[in-house]
């Protein structure tokens, strides 16, 4: 007999499944003509191209770069259109129903303040908009028969200088819609351990952080934002690869490092098609996520930057499905490793494991079943 469980999901059932997001960034997410709007009613007059559709188009091909340094680039366009109380409430509140469409019950969305004061917002103001524009997000997708929660991560970025400041903001908010704090920007040059202030000054208040690390700079880096830095996850920390060594025979040898990741189930929030873009990974066959998975790392899958990776949940997992085989089970492994690592508390955390997720896989587990009843019951019938 051959039960669906142990194939590959088809592009519906995997956009019907409950999926969880730990990485996605808000300025990095948005819609294309949502942009063009804004720009033109706030009189932004650089945008590379006018028409959504090449908009997005150009977003793509200009992040395609191959370089995290010049994919970053792109982000000055939809930073320009993210000035106002009304531009960051529409992108926020598009953002968790554009996630809910996509299927994701359960969203932290990551973004950095100090890029949205341009035009004389504070941080305060940034925060609050942004955070009326999820509960307007969530109160449309309830409306279109969707469910689905959406925490922010504020985001400090690693060049500047604000990381204590902005990790202040993420714990002033903490009940009001902010679960945790982050740093994001060019990597080289730029350790971890420059915003060690901010960080302490997080676990000292016993409050979440996660890293964007191991992306376009190696293990040091990883080292450092676990080590020195106390991370709860790490953002991306593809580069754990190096520190795992695959014998010809396919016995597997973890350093010390790679050791510690796994065995203290340190998440690792993997964005595929983003890596694939800024060279962090050569293809999605050759994604340390397929090596990592089987090893049973704490391994999430993630989109990072929707518009600039012209990506959502359910293509990542497309993707993978495609270059592993990966099967509901393995779908349901990732989802579950996701709400695990979450930053809102345990027993929310459960429930959401034990009373949307796993029941979610259970009911598309089962689809197979009545398949083949409608088809045997039709033959004999027929037969009879
Ligand atoms: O993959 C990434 N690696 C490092 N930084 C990133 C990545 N994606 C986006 N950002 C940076 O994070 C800022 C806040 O959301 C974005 O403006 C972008 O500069
Ligand atoms: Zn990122």
């Amino acid at each position: 007999m051959t039960s669906q469980t142990a194939s590959v999901p088809s592009p519906d059932q995997i956009s019907r499944a409950p999926k969880v997001l730990l990485h996605d960034h808000l300025d990095g997410g948005l819609r294309p003509g949502t942009i063009i709007d804004i720009a033109r009613a706030t009189g932004y007059t650089s945008l590379p191209e006018t028409e959504a559709d090449k908009l997005g188009i150009w977003f793509r091909e200009a992040a395609d770069s191959g370089s995290l340094e010049r994919y970053l680039e792109t982000f000055a366009h939809t930073c320009a259109v993210m000035q106002t109380r009304d531009a960051l409430f529409r992108v926020a509140a598009e953002c968790a129903e554009d996630l809910a469409e996509d299927g994701v019950v359960y969203a932290e969305v990551r973004y950095a303040p100090e890029q949205h004061l341009e035009q004389g917002l504070t941080l305060e103001e940034v925060v609050e908009a942004v955070n009326e524009g999820f509960r307007e997000g969530e109160r449309r997708a309830r409306a279109n028969g969707h469910r689905i929660r959406v925490g922010a991560l504020l985001t400090a970025m690693r060049h500047a200088a604000r990381a204590l400041e902005i990790a202040e903001l993420a714990n002033s908010y903490r009940d009001s819609g902010v679960v945790g704090f982050d740093i994001a920007g060019a990597e080289a040059g730029f350790p971890p351990t420059r915003h060690l202030d901010a960080f302490e000054y997080l676990k000292r208040e016993n409050n979440h952080f996660t890293i964007h690390a191991g992306e376009a700079f190696g293990l040091p880096s990883i080292w450092q934002a676990l080590q020195w830095c106390g991370a709860d996850r790490l953002g991306h920390g593809v580069r754990i690869i190096d520190d795992i060594e695959v014998a010809e025979d396919g016995t597997v040898k973890l350093g010390r490092l790679a050791s510690y990741v796994r065995d203290k189930r340190i998440p690792l929030e993997m964005c595929p098609t983003s890596n694939l873009q800024t060279g962090a990974a050569t293809s999605y066959a050759e994604h340390p996520i397929g090596l990592l998975r089987k090893l049973h790392f704490r391994a999430t899958v993630n989109t990072d930057n929707r518009l600039m990776s012209g990506t959502s949940m359910s293509q990542e997992f497309e993707h993978l499905t495609n270059a592993f085989g990966y099967t509901l089970e393995d779908m349901q492994w990732f989802t579950v490793n996701a709400m695990k690592s979450a930053f809102i508390p345990f027993d929310e955390r459960l429930a959401m494991i034990n009373d949307v997720i796993k029941p979610g896989y259970a009911e598309l587990k089962s689809e197979w079943l009545f398949q083949q009843t409608a088809t045997t019951s039709g033959s004999a019938a027929a037969g009879g």
